[in-house]
Order: C-alpha cells, then structure tokens, then sequence
C-alpha cells in the first residue's frame, strides 16, 4: 500500500494540464462493443478505473493498444457477454457493459458493481429503462441476467436524472428497432460527449445535455475516432487547490462553462477568478464562509463537494453544505477534523465553522473525491501530513503528484511502512 507524504503551507503557482475525463471515457470505452471494429479514442487519462475497464474489455474478447493518451480498442473478436464478478466490484462504471452488451448481443450477464462508497447506489433505474425498451431482466444469486429477442424503441421517464442510467439506456436504444425518447435525462456534459461518439458510430441521438434525449434506433453501428472531453472535476479540484493554498494557478485544457456552478461558488467565497476561452486562472482574495447544495449538472457537482469542504474549512465565518445526490459522502469530515477543521454533520448536511489555519495530521482516504480533498487541506496545513489508502486517489486523478509538484507542492508517494 501506498501514502502521499505532504508539507503544507505551500502557495501552489504556474499552470496544470487537464487530462481527458474519467467519466466520459468509460461509458465511452463499453460503447465501443456496440460494434465490430477498431475503435480510436484520444485524450484517455491513465487511470486504475480505465485499468479495470480494459481488463474488461480484454477478458470480454477485445484486442486494446495504449499510444500515449490514445487508446486503440479493437472489439472485432468479442464474443463473451459476461463480466466476472471481482471486476464489476471493482467500479461503478463496470454497470456500462449492460446497455453495449445488450445492445450487440442481446443478452449480458453480470453481478453488482462496486464504485466509491458513498451512500447506496441501487441499480432499479438503469434496469428499469432497459425494460421499458424490451429487455426482460432476471436477477438470481447476486447476478443479473437481461435479455431482449428484440430491442423496442421506447418511452423512458426518470424519476431522478441518473446520469448511468441515462448512457446505459442512451447506447443500448442506439441498436434498438424504432425510436426511444429519455424524460428527465441527466445533462451532464459526459452526457453529451456520449452522444457525440455514438453519433460518429452512425447513431441517431439528439437532446443530450437537455432533459429530454431522442434516440432513433439503427440496425448497425461502426467504429470510429474519438477525442474524450476534459475532466471538469480534476480541474475544479485544482481550482479549489490553488484557492486553499491562497495560490495563481492557471487550470489550461478546459471548457470552462463546465464549471460555471464553481467558479461562481469560488467568486462567492472570495477568490479571485479569471475565466479565457479554454482555461480558469484563480488568485487569492480573502476566504469567507458560503452555503453550497449539490444538485445534477448544471448544478454545484457532488464531486466537488469534498474539495470545497476543504476549502471552507479555512474560510471567515460559517458555512452549510447540503449534499442531495449521495446519502454518505461526508467521510472526509472525521478526517478533516484530525487537522484541526470545525464540522458538524447533521444528516445531509455539513456545518462548518472557519478555523484561520488547518495542521498537518495523519489521515486515510475514504473514497475518490474526498482522498483529493485530504490532499488538498495537507497542501495549506501546518506542518506535515500523510495520507493513506490512495489507491481511492489513483481512480481518479491522472498523475496527481507530478502535477502538484509542478506547481511547487511537496507531495512524495512512498510505501507505508
Ligand atoms: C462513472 C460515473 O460517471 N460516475 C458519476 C455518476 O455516477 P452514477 O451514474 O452512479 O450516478 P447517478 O446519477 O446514477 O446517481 C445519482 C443518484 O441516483 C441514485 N440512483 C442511481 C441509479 C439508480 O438506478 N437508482 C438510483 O437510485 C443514486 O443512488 C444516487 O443517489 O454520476 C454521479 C452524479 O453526478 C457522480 O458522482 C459520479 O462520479
Ligand atoms: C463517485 C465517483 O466515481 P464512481 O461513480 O465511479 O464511483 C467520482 O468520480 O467521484
């Protein structure tokens, strides 16, 4: 196992690279069995979660060459419609194979998947929507076995805008006979990057990033050349970072109108912003307290909840999260307090009283989002922090500690002891 070794009071300075998005390159990475073919996909980022996803893909028959950040998938051998179970477990993206399995082959069989835990994350809505377009599911000893003789466009309506369950049931309607129309869509842009693959396949889909996706179905898909979108959530986490550490980071590579709902939190908290056409640069101005509500895009992201925690947790004054999309996502609270942070977590919601100054403490993180909040805190902390259980960190954040280096952040990976 492996420990990120920080010393804090560091003012974090110059200009970090945004890599391709993890949540984009997943569903991307399973749509790519809709077809037989070599696909091509740039700006993949080299994550222990697209490790597992081409371990999948792999096992499932598919033939994948890494060049840099471009992945070469060539699904024209793929003949297994089944996942075993210890690789479901390992993410919850693993849940993409069932709409492209269902799609190709008419018949998937896989068990749950795992993912951050992070509250609980049942599946009834993705399932729910492959029914409504012909599958019949059947689910025994833990394992879920769905079949369709024939995919039948359908009437699909959410009852919460789950972005999973809107691409499942986006790629398996992609093959189905007739149209499909999703209500109450997700409208994420990974959402839409989805939509702009499967279109380049030759899919007839329309309406991603609004509420309400249409999807003609058609006999046969290609493969095709893609470039993956960048990572709004690494980059809001270098934000936040630059913003901590009362640092001038200049966040290059992006679309900054994916984070409209944080560079206008950062503003109302008092950093200074400037927004270019493919970069965010923040700047320190005086931290005062903020009440934030996660919401689904274009809302303020559940990702990003912990690492603006952290932020908060020095700001002037109190502030109140209220997380809405995940019941158990302040595990990162019992570890900010080790470092000196003031929360209290009633139910959904985090009170947090601003201390002027965090100190460096011995932590673990408990999932993805909130290990880089962790990190975050240790780079502004007094003193020196470790962090453990980072292998939550490597699911998420291509070369975190190169990075922040870069920007002068003393952050080593050692082995624990
Ligand atoms: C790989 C990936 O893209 N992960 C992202 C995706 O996760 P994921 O696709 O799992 O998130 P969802 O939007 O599906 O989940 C949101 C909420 O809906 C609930 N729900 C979901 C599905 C279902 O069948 N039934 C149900 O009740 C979940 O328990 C949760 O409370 O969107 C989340 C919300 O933006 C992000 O935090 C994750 O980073
Ligand atoms: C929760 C996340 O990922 P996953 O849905 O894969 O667990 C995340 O990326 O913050």
């Amino acid at each position: 196992m492996e420990k990120f070794v920080v010393e804090g009071e560091v003012q974090l300075c110059g200009q970090v690279t945004i890599s391709g998005a993890k949540n984009a390159s997943l569903p991307i990475m399973a749509a790519t069995l809709l077809c037989s073919g070599v696909s091509v996909i740039h700006d993949v980022p080299k994550l222990r979660d697209i490790k597992v996803m081409q371990d999948i893909l792999t096992l499932l028959g598919a033939k994948i060459v890494r060049e840099g950040n471009t992945l070469i998938i060539d699904t024209t051998s793929v003949n297994h419609m089944e996942v075993p179970e210890h690789l479901m477990r390992e993410m919850r993206a693993s849940v993409f194979l069932m709409g492209p399995l269902l799609g190709r082959f008419r018949k998937v069989r896989l068990s749950y998947p795992g993912g951050c835990t992070i509250g609980p994350r049942p599946i009834n809505l993705h399932i729910k929507a492959l029914e409504k377009i012909g599958t019949t599911i059947k689910e025994s000893f833990g394992f879920i076995i769905a079949e369709a003789a024939e995919l039948a466009g359908g009437e699909i309506h959410f009852d919460f805008p789950s972005v999973g369950a809107t691409e499942n049931a986006m790629m398996a309607a992609a093959l189905a006979k007739g149209t499909t129309i999703i209500r109450n869509a997700a409208r994420e842009p990974e959402i839409v990057d989805l939509q702009n693959f499967l279109n380049r396949m030759g899919a007839k889909i329309s309406g991603a990033g609004t509420d309400t996706i249409r999807i003609d179905g058609v006999p046969k898909l290609t493969a095709t050349e893609h470039t993956v979108i960048p990572d709004r959530i690494e980059a809001g986490t270098y934000l936040v970072a630059g913003a901590m550490t009362r640092g001038d980071v200049v966040v290059d590579n992006i679309i900054p109108e994916f984070l409209f709902s944080v560079t206008d939190k950062l503003q109302e908290i008092g950093v200074q912003i400037e927004i270019g056409s493919r970069y965010i640069r923040v700047k320190p101005g005086d931290l005062r307290g903020v009440d934030i509500k996660t919401l689904p895009h274009p809302g303020f992201p559940t990702d990003l909840q912990a690492p603006i925690l952290s932020l908060l947790t020095v700001a002037k004054g109190t502030s109140i999260i209220t997380e809405t999309i995940f019941e158990n996502r302040f595990k990162h609270v019992d570890e900010l307090t080790r470092m000196g942070a003031k929360i209290k977590v009633e139910g959904r919601t985090a009170i947090i009283r601003g201390v002027p100054k965090l100190t460096g403490a011995i932590v673990a993180a408990p999932d993805l989002r909130a290990g880089a909040a962790l990190v975050i805190a240790a780079l502004a902390a007094e003193g020196i922090s470790e962090i453990e259980h980072i292998y939550h960190i490597d699911r998420g954040y291509d070369g975190l500690e190169r990075k922040l280096q870069a920007l002068g952040a003393r952050i080593v990976r050692q082995n624990c002891d």
